[in-house]
């Protein structure tokens, strides 16, 4: 296993990419990437139409050929080993890949025998969790775009693998369906810390499922960032504007709301609030603090992607 330091406790490495570039003739797909996932981590990878996103799962996944650079899969890097330690992994790559003509079932079935699982309550667990218990006998043909896709979760989930890596996997899901993938997601992270590499167009799903995100431009890695400290640099939260920061300092303190930062004589930023708007204006009036306006701050990863963007174009161009 590879291991990072941390100042309070060791944590695991998943997956990385060093210095990772792949060429498709002249073009030049992807320029020294440099990716790091923890073991336990959702990783939401983020990049417009050609950014890159699919070309890093196949080159991990051994689909497409690796030209330059390193990766390191749960602790191996290349060769017979890293081959083997693709047993560990599940994927949905671009589509999930299934037998048209075979059932649900049989094609877990399949799966199952292929992957050496002996358990036989193995298939119908997977059949339940993601959701396909009434379609079991129903041919892969059959089913709608968003079952297709619970069946390509299923294939991959069997064998219960450490990481999973899910191209676009919410693609076809209807907003029900959505909401239960994204349960399912956080279950199998939480409870057995299946780390996810995860990619998708819907930014705001994204968001709400990922611990951690990368954010792909034109074939370069151009930011990695835990969702915590995105949302501090993205300023999600409460700016109070008013004429005495330090009083208010001490009130908000007094009123444990969180994390608070003030920004300059007239305005504190309140982080992940706690705390009542309505109580926090009150508290800080009888205090004899002005408040002119308390004004919601509504941070997005769609703000933050645009931003990263622009300055990424910014910077090209110069
Ligand atoms: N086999 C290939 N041959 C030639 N060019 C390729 C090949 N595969 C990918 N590319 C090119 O590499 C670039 C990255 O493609 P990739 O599929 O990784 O993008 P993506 O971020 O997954 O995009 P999307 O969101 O549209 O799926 C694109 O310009 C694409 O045209």
């Amino acid at each position: 296993m590879v291991y990072v330091e941390g100042e309070e406790k060791m944590t695991e490495i998943a997956l990385q990419l060093q210095h990772v570039s792949k060429r498709f003739g002249k073009h030049q797909a992807l320029d020294d990437v440099d990716l790091t996932i923890n073991r336990g981590d959702i990783y939401g990878l983020i990049g417009e139409n050609g950014a890159g996103k699919t070309t890093i799962m196949r080159l991990i996944t051994g689909l497409s050929p690796l030209q330059k650079g390193t990766i390191t899969l749960l602790g191996q890097t290349s060769g017979p080993k890293y081959r083997e330690t693709l047993n560990r992994v599940g994927t949905i790559i671009e589509a999930p890949a299934f037998f048209p003509h075979l059932t649900v079932m049989q094609n877990l079935r399949l799966v199952a025998k292929q992957k050496g699982i002996v358990n036989p309550d193995e298939v119908d667990d997977t059949i339940e969790l993601v959701g396909l218990s009434e379609k079991e006998k129903s041919k892969a043909q059959k089913l709608s775009l968003g079952q297709r896709q619970r069946l390509g979760l299923g294939i991959a989930l069997l064998g219960k693998p450490d990481l999973l890596i899910l191209d676009e996997p919410i693609n076809g899901l209807d907003p029900e369906g959505i909401i239960e993938f994204r349960r399912l997601l956080k279950q199998l992270n939480q409870a057995s810390q299946m780390t996810i590499l995860i990619s998708s167009h819907i930014l705001t799903e994204l968001y709400q499922v990922s611990t951690r995100f990368g954010f792909i431009h034109r074939g370069r890695l151009i930011k990695e960032i835990d969702k915590t400290s995105m949302d501090e640099a993205n300023q999600s939260g409460l700016m109070v504007h008013v004429d005495n920061v330090d009083t208010t300092s001490q009130v908000l303190d007094r009123l444990r709301v969180g994390k608070f930062t003030v920004i300059d004589d007239k305005h504190v930023m309140i982080y992940n609030l706690v705390a009542d708007a309505g109580l926090i204006n009150r508290e800080l009036l009888t205090a004899g603090v002005r408040v002119s306006e308390i004004e919601r701050r509504e941070g997005s990863l769609e703000s933050y992607y645009t931003q990263l963007i622009t300055d990424a174009n910014k910077q090209e161009a110069n």
